[in-house]
């Protein structure tokens, strides 16, 4: 033990053994890689050394009392710290956690400590928590996905194709029976789920009990004309659990297979409704309303990867997770590693997709991710190229805005979508035979040719903020 650990006053987070660069990570050990950029004169290891130690043990002295415990297995340890390509002052830091540090189950205690008083040390012009390594001992300790994407097509007898969805437009406003007409006329005209959005919860204009029962109502109708299984997401997000619990009990004694929550509800209720879910048989959907607050920036904030990864463990079902070609950020790239993360059971480190670890699900349910925003009927190939199978597809405007109405939106998505997935079994090249197979599609359904003659040329191509820069993996397979 060197004594300048223990002399009065600051020290180097380093010198306290937060900086080790000798230390190869444990099985059990949890992994960050944070992306620091330190203030002129911090050197790299000091800065990630910091982050380490404020993140598990340390404050801002050397304190006696760290010698009333086994302080190094406690301290969380900076064993790797490289420079960003191409991005100068930054660096990615990598560091290890012991697994002791952390309580059995539960996301908020997991994030006090990881991303808890860090993000706002002066000595750093910024950070990211970029990824995390969760090892299965630490994964088998939570619930994980209520149902998971298994049971869920069980559920809804509905396989081999992604699941359509709208969310009702528009977003307020609307009375309760005006609404369940939107509900019944797109589930009726070809999709499986419409949804509530994000911030429809129990306004003046619409109560959630009105909404419920007219929801439903136009649920059991389209059912029964259509001979399939339908939902309506109900967003049961409250000011308080207990109000959440009484929409969700509601939900579930109308007959719905699914309720809905916002991110905002924060991590500990997430865990309640999923806990809730699995018990009461009812699928959970997520919107992450407000993660691109914290998402977005490359520099600073938590990448949505490892709210990805939070929100497996947490135990949703469902996650909006970017479509690529829509309205919202989401580079191919960064997209295509989070939906590795919901999806797999073990992934591999692959800096272009910006997974930096390994990740062993341990047999936890895979989260079925949800596209949404700004996508519509023209956009199938490229949708079900960047997506693949496992996902709902979510058109809002892209089903109620159709101008003969939002039956036939409904319509011009399931026929896009099963011309596309035929396309696809019969081994064709639909990403770039896209457009012929939409537009011989179009020419059996009116509903499709009008879809497309009104948005086929619609896309948003702007540069996206968050790509993955190719670095150096901190644990290679
Ligand atoms: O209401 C919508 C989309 O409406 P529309 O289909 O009319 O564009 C959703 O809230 C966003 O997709 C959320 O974004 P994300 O899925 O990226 O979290
Ligand atoms: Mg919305």
């Amino acid at each position: 033990m060197s004594t300048d650990r223990w002399s009065a006053g600051v020290i180097p987070y380093a010198e306290m053994g937060y900086w080790r660069p000798d230390y190869v990570p444990k099985d059990t050990d949890v992994l960050a890689a944070f992306r620091i950029t330190p203030q002129p004169g911090v050197p790299p290891e000091e800065a990630g050394a910091a982050v380490a130690g404020e993140s598990s043990t340390a404050t801002w002295t050397v304190v006696w009392t760290d010698r009333l415990t086994s302080y190094e297995n406690y301290q969380a340890k900076c064993y790797k710290v490289d420079p960003v390509p191409g991005r100068e002052g930054q660096f990615i830091a990598s560091i290890a956690y012991d697994l002791d540090l952390f309580e059995e189950g539960s996301i908020a205690n997991l994030t006090s400590s990881i991303i808890g008083n860090v993000f706002g040390f002066k000595a750093l012009k910024a950070l990211r928590l970029e990824d995390m390594r969760i090892p299965a001992h630490y994964v088998k300790t939570f619930q994980g996905p209520a149902h998971g994407i298994v049971m869920e097509r069980e559920h809804l007898g509905k396989f081999g194709r992604p699941l359509l969805g709208a969310t009702v437009k528009p977003k307020l406003g609307l009375s309760a029976r005006n609404y369940g007409r939107v509900v019944y006329e797109a589930l009726r005209g070809g999709l499986d789920f419409t949804k509530d959005d994000e911030n429809i919860n129990s306004q003046p204009f619409m109560r959630w009990r009105d909404r419920f029962l007219y929801c439903m109502e136009a649920v059991n109708r389209a059912q029964a004309a259509s001979g399939e299984i339908k939902g309506h997401y109900l967003n049961v997000t409250a000011g308080t659990m207990e109000a959440m619990y009484e929409r969700a009990g509601f939900a579930k004694e109308l007959g719905s297979v699914i309720v809905m929550i916002d991110l905002t509800v924060g991590y500990t209720a997430i865990q309640s409704m999923a806990h809730w879910a699995r018990a009461n048989g009812v699928l959970l959907h997520l919107h992450r309303a407000g993660h691109s607050t914290y998402t977005r920036q490359k520099a600073h904030g938590v990448s949505f990867r490892v709210i990805a990864k939070w929100m497996r463990l947490a135990g949703v079902d469902h996650i909006h997770a970017g479509t690529v070609v829509g309205k919202l950020e989401g580079d191919p790239n960064s997209v295509a590693g989070f939906y590795d993360v919901l999806r797999k059971d073990r992934i591999e480190a692959d800096p272009v997709k910006g997974l930096y670890f390994d990740q062993d699900w341990a047999s936890t349910p895979g989260c079925m991710p949800v596209a949404s925003g700004g996508i519509h009927a023209g956009q199938m190939h490229q949708l079900l190229h960047y997506l693949d199978e496992d996902v709902v597809l979510q058109f809002g405007g892209g089903t109620i805005g159709h101008p003969m109405g939002i039956a036939a939106g409904a319509a011009a998505n399931r026929v896009a979508l099963e011309a596309m997935i035929k396309a696809r079994n019969e081994g064709r090249d639909f990403l770039r035979e896209g457009e012929d197979i939409l537009r011989a599609a179009a020419k059996h359904s009116r509903e499709l040719d009008v879809a497309l003659a009104t948005w086929g040329d619609i896309t948003f191509t702007y540069e996206s903020t968050d790509t993955p820069d190719v670095v150096e993996t901190p644990v290679s397979a």
